[in-house]
């Protein structure tokens, strides 16, 4: 019976066990004498045929060719929000049509340009022999090093970063950080909620459930995986012991389709129930028709015997679009908390509570509080660009002993270029469009109702979505405090409208070149 199910499984699992055998897989190697670029041209000949012009300049014209190794495709864009747009509406199709001009080609994948031009840098606390010892059979690291998960050194260790593993380990899954704990963690307002509900799971007992599941999401880098391994750090060291496994979503597949595969599916399903707290990270990579319904049923059993789970992922549950209704549905019936960018005072804790820790290792090495304070000031976009500010300046300040300000500015010039001030504001796209249409801020973000006012602010919302790492709530209480509901409808019917109509089209084309423009 279990091998049927898994030979069913696998087939319908299939993509997701391809994906993670990129070095082990004997695929046809794509011919030497095809240029990538040449067959990407084609591809987007085709795409474009296939979608329409207006489609195409809307959701493709960003679209580039990042890598090409043997059969795995990676394409870049500049936007989250344009990845999993891309990747939940075409990514079947742009694989399928890559697929007919080059059969060898087994998965297509959209990265976000940002986080693969700017790798985490390697951290002087690192070791390079840890990234020998990986505890686990782990996907390749050429799928890491393309992927999100670059600077995710809790998750799978890469050649980057590797994590400084626990002592007390977790039943099983992704190896824990022991960098990662409340103790590193610094509290302020914008998480202030989520560190307060995290504690809470970590230090109750069994059984004590008190939010389930509790689901936590943020953008990129504002400290999501540090605060999930904070709890299972906690748990598993606590006196209660109880059994606790962290997993990251595409952790989670590989673990399954492996199982799958080598028909052993039963007793992984087993050792899952079994345990007190399941804590998932990066849920919105969680794909494959199969798998999600066998973390459907884990969830349910989870659940139902009030067992622990939290989740974390880059927006909020009912925007997972990707996944599937039922698990979507049970994520939403706990309790969903959003942490924001973390504010100067946050981010001067930060680095102070670095230095402090990279002292402990080294007396010698000192930061004067000044460039602390410039820096904290200055790179205001995550902890991870924090992180990898802090390590360019303790790498420097080994030959260059007395930098000043100016030359801290030039050597963070990419990480600052990507902080607040240089960041698309949802304020400027408001303005932006109430200058084209006429209309005053004001009454973009009012109540009125009126045709001439809903359109363009209706614009401006998927403007906003497109433009800004903003999640729908967010983009929902800068204007006039709208419910996300209303922004989600607004991006659609934008999107909608645009894909039947090259006047719209052109005239958000043209806004949102306004709109880079004025921040450039
Ligand atoms: N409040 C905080 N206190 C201390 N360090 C933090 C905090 N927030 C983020 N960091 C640090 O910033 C880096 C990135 O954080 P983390 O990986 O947890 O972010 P994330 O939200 O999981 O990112 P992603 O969306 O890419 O998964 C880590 O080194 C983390 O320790």
């Amino acid at each position: 019976m279990q091998t049927n199910t898994a030979a069913r499984a696998l087939g319908e699992a299939d993509h997701v066990r391809q994906a993670f055998e990129t070095s082990s897989t004997q695929t046809k190697e794509v011919s030497s004498d095809m240029t990538d670029e040449a067959l990407f041209g084609r591809v987007k000949q085709r795409l474009k045929a296939q979608v329409g012009a207006d489609v195409y300049t809307s959701w493709f014209g960003r679209l580039k060719l990042h890598s090409f190794s043997k059969s795995v495709v990676r394409l870049s864009v500049p936007t989250t929000f344009l990845k999993s747009w891309i990747t939940n509406r075409y990514l079947d199709l742009i694989t399928s049509i890559f697929q007919a001009e080059e059969p060898g080609i087994l998965k297509v994948e959209i990265l976000v340009r940002s986080a693969s031009r700017n790798p985490r840098p390697v951290s002087a606390e690192t070791s390079p022999q840890a990234t020998e010892a990986a505890p686990v059979a782990t996907p390749s690291a050429s799928r890491q090093s393309a992927s999100r998960e670059i600077g995710k050194i809790a998750t799978f260790p890469t050649a980057a970063a590797s994590p400084r593993p626990s002592a007390a380990a977790p039943l099983f899954g992704s190896p824990l950080d022991s960098r990662f704990t409340f103790d590193t963690y610094v509290e302020g307002p914008s998480n202030r909620v989520a560190l307060a509900a995290a504690r809470t799971i970590a230090e109750a007992g069994a059984g004590a459930v008190r939010f389930n599941p509790l689901f936590i999401h943020s953008g990129v880098g504002l400290g999501k995986t540090h605060l999930l391994q904070a709890i299972a750090n906690a748990a598993v060291s606590s006196a209660r012991a109880p059994r606790v496994v962290y997993l990251t979503a595409e952790y989670f597949m590989w673990r399954f389709a492996t199982a799958i595969r080598d028909n052993n599916a039963l007793t992984l399903k087993d050792s899952l129930r079994n345990i007190d707290l399941l804590i998932i990270d990066d849920m919105q990579f969680l794909q494959g028709k199969m798998i999600q319904n066998e973390f459907c049923h884990l969830l349910n059993t989870l659940l139902d015997s009030a067992k622990q789970v939290v989740v974390a992922a880059d927006r909020a549950p009912w925007e997972l679009e990707s996944l599937d209704p039922r698990v979507r549905s049970r994520l939403q019936g706990g309790v969903a908390i959003e942490m924001e960018s973390p504010d100067y005072e946050m981010r001067f804790e930060m680095l102070k509570r670095r230095l402090e820790a990279a002292q402990q290792e080294d007396a010698s090495l000192d930061i004067p509080v000044e460039i602390l304070s410039h820096v904290a000031r200055n790179v205001a976009n995550s902890g991870r660009e924090l992180e990898g500010a802090f390590n360019q300046l303790l790498f420097r300040r080994s030959f260059e002993p007395s930098l000043s300000i100016e030359r801290v500015d030039e050597l963070l010039a990419h990480l600052v270029g990507t902080g607040e001030a240089k960041r698309v504001r949802i304020e400027d796209i408001q303005r932006i469009v109430a200058r084209h249409y006429n209309v005053s801020r004001q009454e973009l973000v009012s109540n009125r109702r009126t045709r001439v006012v809903v359109k363009p602010r209706q614009i401006a919302m998927y403007l906003a979505k497109t433009l800004t790492p903003r999640s729908f709530p967010e983009i929902g209480r800068r204007f006039g405090g709208r419910d996300h509901t209303t922004v989600l409808h607004a991006v659609r019917k934008i999107e909608d409208l645009i894909s039947g109509d090259s006047k719209l089209c052109h005239e958000v084309e043209l806004l949102k070149r306004l709109i880079n423009e004025n921040n450039a």
